[in-house]
């Protein structure tokens, strides 16, 4: 796999783990967000409400409070057969009546259990006793229950099957100056009214209900939920918030915040809250306690509603957006910075791999790969340099080499390969150029003893001064040469047969004659032969030898020149 490749796919893998990880913060950041500010936002809410409800209903519970304490009425209730006070508390009545905001109300008298009613429409003028409460009846036990608890202020929300109404009732009791319960009084507001203005008020995602001390529910806008008449109904039979609840759980952490805020009630605005499931969906339930009327305010807020998840999305997107923008760039950079110069370096490494030290261009960025780059390519040039150096060099010694092999170290001359190569030349020219060329074969005579009467070094300083004058008899373009032990040949280029006896006779006469000076005379015996166009080296040399031969034979310090008819070389 290249480089390349790895890159990218680290980067894409990082890339990856990367949005994973960043996937998973973002939702548990989101939850952690959307929970903190469903928080907030159930607290102010349960506040809200409670001030709501609170606001509703203050002015009335303050109005029944002062009907109760009304003397006329309590003068009345204490001696409820006085036609005078009675027709003076029904006077009263009225006129609570016209303050109260439902234009209703009711008294209960507890001497003889009569209840007073009149409504908005006053339907009762002048009728106003209704009926006489009876303590073996289940619809009026709350009246009993009420004055056996002796609470002197109650919230019930009853229908009262006699009127065929249904009410939220504010039930206050009348004490006489002993503080002797002597009745009951009170007014109710319309459940329905009092439900689409407080409870239900249509705000999608927040649900609001009121639950009393045992958590019986006593406002919700679902009436089948309501626990009418809450006060009579025996534990276990009433309809409290559980109901709300699948989960035991759930149950249990809101009938605990409730005892919570029952223990602290002398605190003031205490707002407890917690995580619920209503009908399958999460909920964020706040809960508050309202010292004022007896009753807990739940709140239930469905934060998928109030806030999607759907609304983060454009967050996801410029994530996203930003995270592709990023892999680009890495690429790009990646690319430009290391990808490309480490290629053309490999490319580069390639050339010299192969001999060849002309780089191409070079990426070099600034960075570790263009300072490496640039190191190679000095060092390329250097080497290269180097190299062609070492080559000439070679190539030198070489050729001096190759001189040496064809130079015969003692004289100077060439040696026998020497002439062996210039031979073969002369008879290639001599084919092309359709011309003849010269050659001599000369042999000192009696080396032998010169050898043995002066010495071996006496000898080859012989030998040297022969090929010394041999060099000087000859022209400058002519090839002497050291054919071996005393003998040496010359080749005589471009020639013609007078000029090739005139050479060799010369030859001879200038080391007799030049020996003789030195004070050890010396004579040579020469052979010389004229090879035609077509001569191969074994008939030249065979021919100069012979005519050598017959130079010693004849008596040495001679010139002889052989012919192509010579009889003892071509006996046929
Ligand atoms: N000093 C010296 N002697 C050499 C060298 N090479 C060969 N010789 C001697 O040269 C002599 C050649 O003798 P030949 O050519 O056979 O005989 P010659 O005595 O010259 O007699 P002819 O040729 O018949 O006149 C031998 O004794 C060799 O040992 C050399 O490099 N230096």
């Amino acid at each position: 796999m290249s480089l390349k490749t790895r890159i990218l796919g680290l980067a894409a893998g990082l890339i990856v783990v990367a949005s994973l990880a960043s996937w998973l913060a973002y939702r548990e950041l989101s939850e952690n967000i959307i929970e903190r500010w469903g928080q907030q936002v159930a607290e102010i809410q349960v506040r809200y409400d409670s001030a709501r409800l609170l606001q509703s209903l203050e002015r009335e519970i303050g109005l029944a409070k002062q009907m109760a304490s009304s003397s006329a009425l309590i003068n009345w209730a204490v001696n409820p057969d006085a036609p005078a006070l009675e027709s003076e508390a029904i006077r009263q009545m009225e006129s609570f009546r016209s303050n109260f905001r439902d234009n209703s109300y009711f008294v209960a008298l507890l001497e003889n259990g009569h209840y007073y009613y009149n409504n908005e429409k006053n339907e009762y003028a002048g009728d106003q006793f209704r009926y006489v409460l009876d303590a073996d009846k289940p619809d009026d036990a709350w009246f009993f229950q009420l004055i056996e608890e002796g609470r002197d202020f109650h919230l019930n929300v009853n229908p009262d099957t006699e009127l065929g109404v249904t009410k939220l009732w504010i039930d206050v009791l009348m004490r006489d100056q002993t503080g002797q319960i002597v009745g009951m009084v009170g007014t109710g507001l319309n459940l329905d009214d009092f439900l689409q203005d407080i409870v239900d008020i249509g705000q999608e995602g927040i649900t609001t209900l009121f639950v009393d001390y045992n958590g019986a529910i006593q406002l919700y806008r679902d009436r089948n939920f309501i626990d009418f008449a809450s006060i009579i109904k025996p534990e276990g039979q009433k309809n409290t918030v559980d109901l709300l609840f699948d989960d035991p759980q759930d149950k249990q952490q809101i009938l605990g915040m409730l005892q919570l805020l029952k223990k602290r009630s002398d605190q003031v605005g205490q707002v407890e809250s917690g995580f619920v499931t209503v009908d399958g969906r999460k909920h964020l339930a706040g809960v508050a306690f309202l010292p004022a009327i007896g009753w807990f305010e739940i709140t239930l807020l469905d934060l998928n509603t109030l806030l999607p998840r759907s609304y983060l999305w454009p967050l996801v997107a410029v994530f996203l957006v930003t995270l592709l923008v990023t892999l680009l760039l890495f690429h790009l950079i990646i690319q430009s910075r290391i990808l490309k110069p480490i290629m053309s370096l490999e490319h580069a490494v390639e050339k010299v791999r192969e001999g060849s030290f002309d780089l191409p261009r070079l990426d070099k960025p600034d960075n570790e790969i263009g300072w490496l780059a640039d190191h190679f390519e000095k060092m390329t040039h250097s080497l290269g340099h180097s190299t062609r150096e070492l080559e000439a060099k070679v190539a030198q010694r070489t050729d001096e080499l190759n001189r040496l092999a064809r130079i015969d170290p003692l004289t100077g001359l060439k040696n026998r390969r020497g002439l062996d190569e210039v031979l073969d030349e002369e008879i290639q020219r001599a084919r092309r150029q359709e011309t003849g060329f010269g050659v001599i074969w000369l042999d000192i005579d009696h080396f032998k003893s010169i050898n043995d009467t002066l010495g071996h070094q006496a000898g080859d300083q012989i030998l040297c001064r022969v090929a010394l004058w041999l060099k000087a008899g000859v022209r400058p373009y002519d090839h002497p040469g050291r054919w071996g032990g005393d003998e040496f040949v010359v080749l005589l280029s471009p020639c013609d047969p007078e000029t090739l006896e005139r050479i060799a006779r010369r030859i001879c006469e200038s080391v007799a004659q030049e020996s003789q000076k030195t004070g050890t005379p010396v004579t040579v015996s020469v052979g010389g032969y004229f090879a035609s166009p077509g001569d191969n080296s074994d008939t030249i040399l065979r021919h100069a030898d012979h005519a050598l031969y017959q130079a010693k034979r004849e008596g040495r310090n001679r010139v002889r020149i052989g012919t192509t008819e010579d009889p003892e070389i071509n006996p046929a």
